[in-house]
């Protein structure tokens, strides 16, 4: 079986994560990647995680120290790690796509979108400063983000999910039963 065709609940080796989840900020990706893992008996991996770790410090704070492109570039390495990882549940950040080298490397994976619409998402995501591209007026940000990369969402899913109006448990079932 080659990595086009694994299912969620198997993982070969060399095939790199059982799923990958995409979508906007609050759209869930970190939350029902943990549910998922939970399911599969898998561990969860989350590249914002993986950035802070090797940065020593929040996201927040590496936009204020570093700025976005060294974020980026802290991003980019924690996806190509990640990718290698056989059998994880992968949440990506909600910017992640926007590389070219991403969307290509995410070829022939299991990635799920989530999808959202901004006014759930600005409910989910509040007026916190953990997510520094939102600062400002948080529904706005979200709107031109959503306008901006909804296209390459699209092109790297497999599936597509909506969340609004529905629990984690709901939207991780409904990934297991159409992954397969
Ligand atoms: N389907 C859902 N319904 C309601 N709240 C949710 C749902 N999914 C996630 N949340 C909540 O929204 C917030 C953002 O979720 P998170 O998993 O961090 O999103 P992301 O990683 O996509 O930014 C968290 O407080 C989480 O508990
Ligand atoms: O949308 C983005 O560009 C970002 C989303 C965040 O992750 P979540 O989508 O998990 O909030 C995090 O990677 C960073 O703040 C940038
Ligand atoms: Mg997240």
């Amino acid at each position: 079986m080659n990595s086009a065709s694994a299912s969620a609940e198997s993982a070969a080796p060399g095939s790199g994560p059982v799923v990958v989840l995409v979508g906007p900020p609050g759209s869930g990706k970190s939350t029902i990647a943990q549910l998922l893992a939970g399911k599969l008996g898998r561990a969860h991996r989350d590249t914002d995680t993986d950035v802070e770790t090797q940065a020593g410090k929040a996201i927040s704070d590496i936009f204020v120290d570093s700025g976005e492109p060294a974020f980026r570039a802290l991003e980019r390495a924690a996806i190509v790690a990640a990718l290698q990882d056989d059998g994880v549940v992968l949440s990506l950040g909600g910017g992640a796509i926007l590389d070219p080298d991403t969307r290509a490397d995410l070829a022939g994976h299991n990635v799920v979108f989530l999808n959202v619409t901004v006014g759930e998402a600005a409910k989910r995501v509040g007026l916190g400063v953990a997510r520094p591209l939102l600062l400002g007026n948080v529904r706005t940000q979200l709107r031109n983000l959503l306008e901006a990369r909804r296209p390459y969402y699209e092109e790297v899913a497999k599936l597509t999910v909506d969340t609004d109006n529905r629990t984690p448990a709901e939207i991780a079932d409904q990934i297991l039963e159409q992954l397969g």
